[in-house]
């Protein structure tokens, strides 16, 4: 394994060209707890190893890039959520972050619910065990097949979105005769600051019905007068990955308001309500997400407080945290293919992945962090951007980072924090084979989601 060092990339201090990096690590072989998982370390060789096992080993036996996950990191971030809210409120793993059968397993023994938003979603719950009544299914354009395998599997709730699926979900549960308890998801008016593809509250935008602009008093109306449906509560979900905890308190005082009216108008005190998830995480030093147990006492007060103030009795709670559970513990791990430093600009580290295993940069502008994984290092740092190897040159996994300027190919790198929405959005694009999710715990690594292989691909393509 070759370790040039490459002279013509940017170094600390030289006035480097525009871009979204911090100042470099004081030390770049040290990895920051907030961005990595629990058990995550350095051996004696400096080797990283993640429950008990190194990387190399990794990837010498599993291949790269790999998802690389710290069962005992999500078992406790599971548990921490469930006992922030103890048995006041249900916590509902968003399952659209990352579902495998493991994961449906691990959460079931930690006592945590699912949500789900597709057949195929409720599909893997359902074949890993998870008991019907301890899922919910949302979107906001469910099939009709998609509501009688819902109802059929006896789900806990179905979040309905719109007129017309109530008047769907209204017949599908009458012919199985079946009365399916349902939240309506509202969009309380929030403008959450997030990034505006995962802000979800604001008024012009697909999910749920308008408290301001009536249509969710009248989906209340319509859900009342269905025989079939019995309505549980009210659903909101103000976005994703948010820090600022002033949309949660908004949202939560719209909602009360309209467990206000619903009594005022019908004469139901309705027994719950759902928060949604979108709670932020730390994808580099500069994040600082909460507590779940700070998260859990505000959203609490905050519910109680507003139903003092309209007299009624406080609602059971939900809260639906998917990345705040899952995203904190997987890395992902590249082999560097190439590094390619650019006179004055920067270095361009390939690996052998990209926006197909992690779409997140090019889609949303996301942030992550990269560590040399493989060794140690103690070269100065070099500004690099790290791509993939994908036809198209916003191809980009980390925009910018630092890593030791005798970077060479043959070294593992490794992103952090991507547990949540980069296998669930991964994609084939220029027939990539989806990276294998390993579970690592205890000084062994086994394979919970294998990875793709070209005869997977020709099976879809039948000619
Ligand atoms: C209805 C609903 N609940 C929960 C989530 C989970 O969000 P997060 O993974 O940000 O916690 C989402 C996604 O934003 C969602 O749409
Ligand atoms: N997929 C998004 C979040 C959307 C969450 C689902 N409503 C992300 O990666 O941040």
């Amino acid at each position: 394994m070759s370790r040039s060092a490459h002279p013509a990339g940017p170094r600390h201090g030289d006035v480097l060209p525009e871009g979204h990096y911090q100042a470099p690590p004081a030390d770049l072989n040290a990895l920051d707890p907030k961005v990595w998982s629990r058990t995550v370390g350095r051996d004696a060789e400096g080797v990283v190893t993640v429950g008990g096992v190194d990387v190399r080993t990794l990837a010498a036996e599993f291949g790269t890039p790999a998802y690389v996950m710290d069962e005992a990191d999500f078992r406790a971030r599971a548990r921490a959520w469930r006992d922030a809210f103890g048995d006041s409120a249900d916590v509902y793993y968003a399952g659209k972050a990352f579902l495998s059968k493991a994961v449906v397993r691990w959460l079931h023994e930690e006592g945590l619910n699912v949500d789900v938003c597709s057949s195929g979603e409720l599909h893997v719950a359902l074949a890993a065990g998870m008991p019907g009544e301890r899922i919910a299914l949302h979107g906001n354009n469910k099939s009709v097949q998609e509501l009688e395998q819902a109802v059929k599997a006896g789900v806990g709730h179905v979040v309905v979105d719109s007129f017309q699926e109530i008047a769907r979900l209204a017949e599908v549960a009458g012919a199985q005769g079946v009365r399916q308890p349902v939240l309506i998801r509202v969009t309380v008016g929030v403008e959450a600051h997030t990034h505006e593809f995962i802000a979800t509250a604001h008024e012009d935008q697909k999910f749920g019905l308008s408290l301001s602009g009536g249509l969710a008093a009248e989906a209340v109306r319509r859900v009342l007068a269905e025989p079939s449906l019995e309505l549980r509560g009210i659903h909101s979900h103000i976005g994703s990955q948010i820090f600022d905890f002033a949309g949660f308190e908004v949202a939560a005082r719209r909602v009360v308001g309209l467990l206000a009216e619903v009594r005022d108008e019908h004469g139901v005190e309705l027994p719950e309500v759902d928060l949604g998830g979108g709670l932020g995480i730390a994808y580099t030093a500069e994040d600082d997400p909460r507590e779940p147990a700070e998260i859990a006492a505000s959203l609490s007060e905050i519910v109680r407080r507003e139903c003092a103030a309209a007299e009624l009795t406080p609602p059971r709670i939900s809260v639906e945290p998917g990345r705040a559970i899952v995203g904190p513990t997987a890395f992902t791990l590249y082999e560097v293919g190439t590094v390619k430093a650019l006179e004055g600009l920067r270095t361009y580290v390939s690996v052998d992945g990209g926006m197909s295993d992690n779409i997140r940069t090019a889609l949303y502008d996301a942030e992550y962090s990269v560590a040399l994984v493989s060794r140690t290092s103690e070269a100065e740092p070099m500004l690099v951007r790290v791509v993939g190897k994908h036809c198209e040159s916003g191809d980009i996994v980390v925009r910018d980072a630092f890593l030791p300027a005798d970077l060479a190919p043959g070294d593992l790198i490794a992103v952090p924090a991507t547990g949540a929405y980069c296998r669930s959005m991964a994609s084939n694009y220029n027939h990539a084979l989806k990276p294998p999710v390993l579970a690592v715990a205890d000084g062994s690594a086994r394979v919970i989601v294998r990875r793709e292989t070209e005869e997977d691909l020709l099976r879809l393509d039948i000619g």
